[in-house]
């Protein structure tokens, strides 16, 4: 039996760039975003679903879903969110033991979850180990704005709708603070990869 890890954060604390890093070592990762965004293509179940909870005015002209309208309709409204949630994450869930497994049963010592609502969702079951990625909330903004075409409002909305950082400290195994350079980031992996016996 591997081990599996759950690796989570808050938008934009790092997760991503964590992943690849981990996945450069040779160590699978399994991405719950990517999961969620194949889930919602058009012809998947969740997608016929989305349309009949929130209508055809979430669709762009090529009948994709438009995932910024989507987004600010949810991230401002719990009641909304939960009706998306509902929705999309069982099927990742599913998806997303597959893959595991499938890694798992291939060989590989360990594999990756990459979930940002691993807390969130109570999804710890799904893991042997938590991993959290943070960084202070100046530097999540500023993260985050750069990255993506969203107003400070936005963002704001984005990142109270997850859980507060300190309760997520508290839930985690270990915990790797990214507020630095990436190459810090990633020596405080290896360290944490080294004290789980995994390199
Ligand atoms: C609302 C949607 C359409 C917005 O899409 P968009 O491309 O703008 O953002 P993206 O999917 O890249 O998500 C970016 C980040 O937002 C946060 N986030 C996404 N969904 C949620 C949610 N339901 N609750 C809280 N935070 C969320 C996560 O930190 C995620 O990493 C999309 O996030 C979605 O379908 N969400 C529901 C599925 C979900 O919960 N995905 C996240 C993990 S499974
Ligand atoms: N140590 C760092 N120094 C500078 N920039 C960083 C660092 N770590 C991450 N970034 C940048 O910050 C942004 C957010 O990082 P990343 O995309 O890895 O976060 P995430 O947690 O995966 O986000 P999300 O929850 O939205 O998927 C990216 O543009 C990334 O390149």
């Amino acid at each position: 039996m591997g081990l599996k890890i759950g690796l989570t954060g808050g938008i934009a604390s790092g997760k991503s760039t964590a992943s690849n890093y981990l996945r450069e070592k040779g160590i699978p990762v399994v991405d719950a975003d990517l999961i969620a965004r194949q889930a919602v293509e058009k012809g998947m179940p969740a997608y016929t679903e989305i349309i009949k909870a929130f209508g055809e005015s979430i669709l762009n002209p090529d009948h994709t879903i438009n995932r910024s309208y989507l987004g600010d309709i949810i991230f401002k409204d719990e009641e909304k969110r939960k009706v998306l949630n509902s929705i999309v994450h069982p099927a990742v869930r599913k998806e997303m033991n597959r893959q595991a497994e499938t890694y798992l049963n291939g060989g590989s010592r360990s594999v990756v979850l990459d979930i940002p609502l691993l807390f969130e969702s109570q999804l710890t079951h799904m893991v042997d180990k938590t991993l959290l990625v943070f960084v202070s909330p100046q530097v999540q903004m500023q993260r985050l704005i750069s990255r993506d075409p969203l107003t400070e409002e936005q963002a704001a909305a984005r990142i109270s709708s997850q859980m507060p950082l300190e309760d997520k400290i508290k839930l985690s195994d270990a915990v790797i603070r990214n507020d630095g350079t990436k190459d810090e980031l990633y020596r405080q992996i290896d360290g944490i990869l080294r004290e789980w016996n995994i390199i």
